[in-house]
């Protein structure tokens, strides 16, 4: 698990592969907000900048193996980031990682409670068969030096590659 937490590539490329191309993501919510202080803090933010907040559950093989939140800050949707404002079920990682500029701030790991996922990303999971507690990462990409937020959530049915 900790080669998958800690890799630096696309998860979306490594979820396509696992899944031999049967994945999709679901767009669970997409709206403009204020991100939460600590969203705010670790991408530079004021306590009015609003952005893009985007929550998906990525899907392989008919079963959801990310949650995923994405924070798109207003002041980053410039220039040819701004096709980001309309991305649908298009994965966030066939824009992020086909940009040269791209770079990526370290990871964040945490252990994220299953009983504050969404109830869309609870669906189908046996909760006494499952842990309590899940792995959480997240981590900022600068794009021309423009930040955007990615936190992933692995659902109990990830398979980790080896
Ligand atoms: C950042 C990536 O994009 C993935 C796709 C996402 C989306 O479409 O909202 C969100 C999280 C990521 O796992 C990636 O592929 O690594």
């Amino acid at each position: 698990m900790q080669k998958c937490l800690l890799d630096t590539g696309s998860l979306t490329a490594h979820l396509v592969r696992a899944s031999e191309g049967d994945f999709r993501v679901q767009v669970l919510a997409q709206y403009w907000g204020l991100p939460t202080l600590s969203e705010r803090k670790r991408l530079g933010l004021g306590d009015r900048d609003w952005g893009i907040i985007r929550e998906v559950l990525l899907i392989c093989r008919g079963q959801p193996w990310v949650y995923a939140r994405s924070i798109l800050p207003a002041r980053s949707l410039t220039g040819h980031l701004r096709r980001l404002r309309g991305l649908d079920s298009r994965p966030l990682g066939h824009i992020l990682f086909t940009d040269p500029s791209l770079r990526r701030v370290p990871y964040e790991l945490c252990r994220y409670p299953m009983a504050e996922l969404p109830e869309q990303a609870r669906i189908n999971i046996n909760e006494k068969e499952t842990p309590a507690e899940l792995w959480g990462r997240r981590s900022c990409f600068l794009l021309a030096d423009k930040p955007i937020m990615v936190s992933e959530i692995f659902l109990p049915a990830f398979e980790p590659w080896s």
